[in-house]
């Protein structure tokens, strides 16, 4: 029997860069984490310790923190094209390089000073490979919550089925959302994309009165499709961030919704995609008042 070698891949994890702009007077400050993948004819290291083909990742790390200085940090989709096609381009053996961007927010306290913004970050993931290139840009850490409009019924009940039926609840998430692009280029107005993407999944999530986190999904996913033309497919994964109602009865009190408490695990954990048929018929929008059929 032959032994062999199968897919493989190496690269630079989490490699943490603060860009300062002190070019303005109100410094502009950018704080990512970047990761490098590449992937191509890198048998020869593998099988004989021959490494003439392998840029090591110390100098992928130094590319990340060079190129940052070199080219600036403006939208991390534009940052991880330049990486991406460079290790391509620069490096004969290499036929695939990915490079993941996470981006922290920090909100401005005054001209040069700046506070963590919350858990949310923005990220974006770029792989070229041959004349392909994929851009995926998303979120994470968006945490949502509706106090009502949100019922849970009608599921199947089997022997070990204790959850009571609800036509009011809190529904609280913490989206992680990613997006692929049409046809990507360096230059074009990612920031907008984003804002514009994140304000159709918040607005979706607003405005739709639910009968299960799976048809919010649908209706988030869908929102972006419909406003978002440069969006190809939405990914979504929603914890459901259970608040259950405290019985408040064993102190004489009544609980009309008003206190829950707040678990953290376990978890439902709502996945879907929402992308866009090569059908003729045209989408209408989801049903508010019903659920969505996901055919249209
Ligand atoms: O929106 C929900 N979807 C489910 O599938 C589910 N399952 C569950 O226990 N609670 C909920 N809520």
């Amino acid at each position: 029997m032959r032994i062999v070698l199968g897919a493989n891949q190496y690269g630079k994890a989490e490699v943490r860069l603060v860009r300062v702009d002190r070019t303005v007077p109100r410094h502009d400050l950018r704080d990512l984490t970047v990761g490098v993948t590449l992937a191509g004819d890198l048998t020869d290291t593998h099988l004989t310790g021959d490494n003439s083909r392998v840029l090591p990742t110390d100098s992928q790390k130094n590319t990340v923190y060079a190129f940052a200085r070199r080219y600036g940090v403006d939208q991390v989709e534009d940052f991880g094209l330049r990486l991406a096609r460079h290790f391509v381009d620069s490096q004969p053996a290499i036929t695939r390089a990915r490079v993941t961007l996470a981006e922290h927010g920090w909100r401005r306290l005054g001209p040069h000073s700046f506070a963590r913004d919350g858990a949310q970050t923005r990220t974006a993931t770029v792989t070229v490979s041959g004349a392909e290139t994929v851009v995926e840009s998303g979120l994470t850490g968006l945490v949502l919550l509706n106090s009502t409009g949100s019922e849970f019924a009608g599921y199947v009940r089997d022997p070990y089925t204790t959850l009571p039926e609800t036509d009011d609840r809190v529904l609280a998430t913490e989206v992680e959302a990613s997006w692929r692009y049409d046809a990507p280029s360096l230059g074009r107005d990612w920031a907008g994309s984003y804002a514009g993407v994140r304000s159709a999944l918040v607005g979706a999530f607003v405005e739709t009165y639910s009968r299960s986190l799976q048809q919010t999904l649908y209706a988030m996913g869908h929102r972006v499709l419909d406003t978002r033309p440069e969006v190809a497919e939405v990914r979504l994964a929603l914890p459901n961030r259970h608040h259950l109602l405290v019985d408040l009865t064993p102190f004489g009190l009544d609980n009309p919704g008003e206190v829950f408490v707040a678990t953290d695990r376990p978890y439902g954990l709502i996945e879907g995609t929402v992308t866009r048929a090569p059908a003729e018929k045209s989408d209408p929008p989801p049903d508010a008042a019903g659920p969505a059929d996901g055919e249209d």
